[in-house]
């Protein structure tokens, strides 16, 4: 029914409204420059005549003119800023850490420089035939003093850079995940911000090491000075060492045939090569081999996998997606045999080991030619080979690391849909009653879906009244319940609470004033005590909320009989397995067991994950979707009885909203007010006597029911 989302609607321009909440750079990034980024982003995945594809998140882009001015934007835009935020964590030591860099690469030359003066001096001690030991001792106490003070240096250079890092990485990670804590599912629900989100995690983990790169962070890219400095300083070796015409061109030869492996090797492009760049066919048939072995591995369906004998298929499947994207791999441009290739291929080294003799050659006529200089004249040019080498691959990958920097700060800039901004913000308006919920003309159709699933609902309930909703599977339930609770937006009509437009409340704080059960709700592979815990954090570490908690959602008659009581590690993949980790723990074979629970023992930690804070003062409404499905008669009537009892004050006086969706129409009758669903619309709405008496569709249900 519905058809796979396409990047549709983008980011929206108020999407980068860099709201105060987000604050990864001090310096707050304009509206203009959050966008420019983006759309730079955005413009570097595109695929050349596959109009309307992307790269996959993570592709190299290849280096061409466009994207080199893309790269230019996203550089202008960002890099600057997130430096000076990642250089004001530590200025002192990243600093020195800079100014180390580049003196640590003045370190081969001068120590070429140093080895090949002590050869000199052998050398002349030796010719002139009064051999003494004094000044060869004191070159040679030189030289280990300037080690000494080299692995000094370097091991300075590396403490003090693994703390910068450390607080870098932190730093980046924290940003990160607290953007990610901060979207809503209507903005995770775009592809385009997904895939900028996998994009900013590639960037993210580059500090730790993980990236493939190896260059993705704007302190790597001083890397690229180190080498530069290194570079400078053996040209500057080589350039005293030929001073004349003759040396000059030797020079040139010599550093010329040397490079020339390198220049075939680049223009060769081996298989590897990183500017790959995948079709929209590729990236699905990838999407697809990692789905089937997510399959295989994923123990969470291996009960289904066994059962329904999975095996065969997937492994299949799986073949013929890989065998696919080997096919495609092969027939790739990259992958033909090109010139460069061919010749690469030949092993031209030795012709030109020996052409680089050549200039040896021309050197050793000259009379200022030493044994030392012709050392080092010969490990500076190998030097420079080896420095230009890692330049060139540094600089592509600093190329390609742009981009998931703007990734990075196109990510830290999204602002989640449904918060308002900051001048239409109002507070929640509390009520001593509960919630008073007025749903006026309400639609709402997925996204990528053609049929709406909630159609012109309207209904309103009074603060401490209770709401049954009822109706056929698939008539738009859980849907209105995800709107009311903030979780979804709604695309036409209005939703005030407590007289305020919902639109206008921060989902954050709606949220403090509500407790829920979903029907799909979450099993954590946890304790006990977490599983519960999580439904009000500030007393998680209280054995008796905890324990009240589970009085009233009905979980303490299981709890007692697990084998660490709350401290019981739960399974939540349904089956009991030991968790397989290669690191041997301590503890006994027993204690490591995760316990598996049945359906309705989880229900049950459910309802008391929402009880945790269901009878606090700030909470207004208190919404269930199928709360009892999986509880037997007793279970469940004791939940409704403790609803009941949370949502009245000691007096009896209603001071909660409560609202609860099921299909069990003997409890729905204990509600107030019944909503009758279905194809997406209320049609009827009222008392369960009302509704009786009208003999609609509601009479009709109820009858079949009971
Ligand atoms: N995430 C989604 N994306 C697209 N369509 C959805 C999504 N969730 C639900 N739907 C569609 O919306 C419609 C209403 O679904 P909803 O879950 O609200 O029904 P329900 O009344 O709660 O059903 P049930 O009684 O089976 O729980 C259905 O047609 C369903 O296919």
């Amino acid at each position: 029914m519905c058809k796979e989302s396409k990047p549709r609607h983008l980011w929206s321009p108020s999407q980068f409204t860099n709201a105060n909440r987000v604050r990864p750079l001090p310096k707050q990034m304009s509206v203009t420059s959050c966008r420019c980024i983006q759309k730079a982003w955005l413009a570097s995945r595109v695929i050349p005549r596959h109009r309307g594809s992307y790269l996959m998140p993570g592709a190299h882009r290849p280096i061409n003119e466009a994207n080199i001015r893309l790269a230019l934007t996203i550089t202008r835009g960002c890099a600057f800023d997130l430096f000076i935020v990642l250089w004001s964590l530590h200025p002192v030591r990243t600093t020195l850490m800079m100014i180390i860099n580049v003196v640590r690469g003045f370190f081969p030359a001068f120590r070429g420089y140093s080895q090949a003066m002590i050869v000199d001096e052998l050398q002349n001690l030796i010719s002139s035939g009064c051999f003494t030991w004094s000044r060869l001792l004191k070159l040679l106490v030189a030289e280990i003093f300037r080690r000494a003070m080299e692995t000094a240096i370097d091991s300075f250079a590396s403490a003090n850079e693994n703390v910068v890092h450390d607080s870098v990485r932190f730093f980046v990670e924290y940003q990160q995940i607290a953007q990610r804590l901060r979207l809503d599912i209507p903005t995770l629900a775009d592809p385009v911000v997904r895939d900028c989100l996998q994009e900013s995690d590639l960037f993210v983990r580059s500090f730790n090491g993980m990236g493939g790169f190896g260059l993705l962070s704007p302190f790597d890219f001083v890397q690229i000075l180190a080498q530069i400095s290194e570079l400078a300083s053996h040209l500057w070796v080589l350039l005293t060492l030929t001073g004349g015409s003759t040396h000059m061109g030797a020079l040139l030869l010599s550093i010329l045939s040397a490079l020339l492996p390198l220049f075939l090797s680049r223009c060769g492009l081996t298989p590897s090569h990183p500017d790959l760049a995948y079709t929209s066919k590729e990236a699905r048939t990838a999407e697809r081999q990692e789905k089937l072995r997510n399959l295989a591995y994923n123990d969470a369906h291996r009960p289904e996998v066994l059962l329904f004998g999975l095996g065969p298929w997937i492994l299949h499947s799986w073949a013929s997606a890989r065998k696919s994207m080997m096919y495609d791999e092969r027939l790739s441009p990259l992958n033909q045999s090109t010139l460069p290739q061919i010749l690469h291929q030949i092993n031209v080294s030795d012709l030109l080991f020996a052409l680089q003799n050549i200039p040896l050659l021309l050197m050793f006529q000259s009379s200022s030619a030493s044994l030392g200089s012709l050392a080092l004249y010969r490990s500076s040019i190998q030097s420079v080979v080896y420095t230009v080498g890692n330049l060139v691959n540094t600089a592509r990958m600093a190329f390609q690391s742009i981009f998931l920097m703007g990734a990075f700060c196109a990510a830290m800039n999204i602002k989640p849909r449904l918060t308002p901004p900051s001048e239409d913000a109002e507070k929640y308006p509390s009520s001593p009653n509960g919630m008073k919920i007025e749903a006026r003309h309400l639609s709402y159709t997925y996204p990528g879906c053609k049929e709406p699933s909630l159609k012109d609902v309207t209904f309103s309930l009074e603060a401490g009244e209770s709401l049954a909703i009822v109706g056929y599977n698939g008539s738009g339930k859980s849907t209105l319940a995800k709107v009311l609770l903030r979780i979804i937006d709604f695309d036409q009509g209005d939703l005030l609470v407590n007289g305020v437009d919902i639109r206008r409340l921060t989902p954050s704080e709606y949220h403090r004033h509500i407790t829920t059960v979903f029907q799909g709700f979450s099993k954590y592979s946890s304790t006990v005590r977490e599983n519960v815990g999580l439904g009000y954090v500030p007393n998680m570490q209280s054995p008796a909320a905890i324990e009240h908690a589970m009085r009233l959602g009905g979980s303490d008659t299981f709890v007692g009989s697990l084998p660490n009581g709350i401290k019981t590690k739960l399974d939540a993949s349904g089956f009991e397995f030991m968790p397989y980790s290669p690191v041997s723990g301590h503890g006994t074979m027993a204690s490591r067991l995760q316990h598996g629970l049945s359906g309705g023992e989880w229900q049950r930690l459910a309802v008391s994950r929402a009880f945790m804070r269901a009878d606090r003062p700030e909470v207004d409404l208190l919404l269930f979707d199928e709360p009892t499905s999986s509880l037997d008669g007793c279970v469940q009537n004791k939940i409704f009885d403790t609803i009941d009892q949370i949502s009245r004050s000691p007096q009896g006086e209603k001071t909660k909203t409560v609202i609860f969706i099921t299909h069990r129409l003997s409890t729905a009758r204990r509600a107030d007010k019944i909503a009758m669903m279905e194809n997406g619309t209320i049609t009827e709405f009222g008392s369960h006597d009302d509704l009786l008496k009208k003999g609609g569709s509601y009479a009709t249900l109820y009858r079949a029911s009971v």
